[in-house]
């Protein structure tokens, strides 16, 4: 559950005399998600999410992600906008945290991903990459290639526990990804974590994307390969190729490829994988016993690599 500092009534009607969106109706926190902790807000007019950051987001981070996402609902992108206080400012103290208030956005994520749900991904993905690339400022990747190997050296004592030989293996993989992977190719605002879990639908079309805290400035087409790896394998972990070919169709109706991106996607696959792998790795072998959330189990997504090693080009994603 993600609700790590409780808010008091007192010190959020407080919180509200700051902004203009009424007085509280009803507050409640939400038990989804792993990085913040998030309440969903009913006012006198409307509804709201309030979200307070915790300690995996770095604060001199926020003012970009929300001004990305100003800027995006603003180019007619469903996320949520962040709500500006009387003063202006979109970020404010709250509870010995730093917290956002923004608009709150109909719908649910998938639960089972379905082939239909892929191809408005894709397009919704590609138009994330359009409207993104008139805001100017620019935020480095954090969780890119470079800083793979010190991610997997605070795992690796360790690392063999979840799996024999795993730490060794990893080491190797990530040798070969980060000598292949690929310079040159078009860059921009990604969202970097466009899981199933971050895409509300309703009545079977996108309703709105949430959760920008990994955005970042990076390789298009690698948050292509993110959304393979979440959207396209099964509960068994094969591959579903239709699914691929949906969100690639999607992606392309609004966005082309060059024939260097679609020759990437293998390599820019594997590197998702791994980065996933990496941070749920350490997550698994880190989080305290009865913490409030639950690890994601690393190794899914070491599957995911073995069959991202194993494929022969563009082809094996439907190309
Ligand atoms: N703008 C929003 N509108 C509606 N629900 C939201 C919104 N933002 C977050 N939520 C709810 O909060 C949950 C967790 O949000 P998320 O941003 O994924 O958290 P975290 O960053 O902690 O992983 C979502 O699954 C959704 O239920
Ligand atoms: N999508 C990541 C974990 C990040 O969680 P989110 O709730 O912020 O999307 C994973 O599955 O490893």
């Amino acid at each position: 559950m993600a609700v790590y500092t409780e808010v008091t009534d007192e010190a959020l009607a407080e919180f509200l005399t700051h902004y203009n969106i009424g007085s509280m109706v009803a507050f409640r926190g939400i038990a989804e998600g792993v990085e913040n902790s998030n309440y969903a807000l009913k006012t006198t007019q409307g509804d709201f999410i309030l979200t307070l950051y915790e300690k995996r987001v770095d604060p001199a981070d926020l003012p970009w992600f929300l001004g990305l996402m100003e800027h995006l609902a603003a180019h007619g992108l469903s996320c949520p906008l962040p709500v500006r206080a009387r003063d202006g400012k979109n970020l404010n103290p709250l509870a010995g945290k730093i917290a956002a208030i923004t608009t709150f956005l109909p719908g649910v994520w998938p639960r089972r991903v379905l082939v239909e749900h892929c191809e408005p991904l894709g397009a919704a993905l590609a138009k994330l990459h359009l409207t993104g690339a008139g805001f100017a400022p620019t935020r480095a990747n954090a969780l890119a290639p470079d800083a793979w190997a010190e991610l997997l050296a605070k795992s690796a004592p360790r690392a063999d526990s979840v799996q024999p030989g795993l730490g060794g293996e990893l080491a190797q993989m990530l040798h070969g990804i980060v000598a292949n992977w690929p310079r040159n190719l078009p860059t921009g605002h990604i969202h970097a974590d466009l899981f199933p879990d971050n895409v509300f639908f309703l009545d079977g079309e996108i309703s709105g994307l949430i959760d920008f805290y990994f955005a970042c400035t990076d390789i298009y087409a690698y948050d292509i390969a993110i959304c393979l790896n979440a959207w396209c394998f099964e509960k068994d972990f094969s591959f579903n190729v239709t699914k691929s070919r949906a969100l690639l169709r999607g992606y392309m109706a609004h966005r082309a490829l060059s024939e260097a991106e679609t020759a990437a996607l293998p390599v820019l696959a594997q590197g998702a994988a791994m980065r996933f792998l990496l941070t749920r790795l350490y997550d698994w072998l880190n989080t305290p016993p009865g913490a409030m959330v639950t690890p994601k189990d690393p190794l899914d997504y070491y599957r995911r690599l073995r069959f991202h090693n194993a494929a022969q080009g563009p082809a094996a994603y439907g190309l």
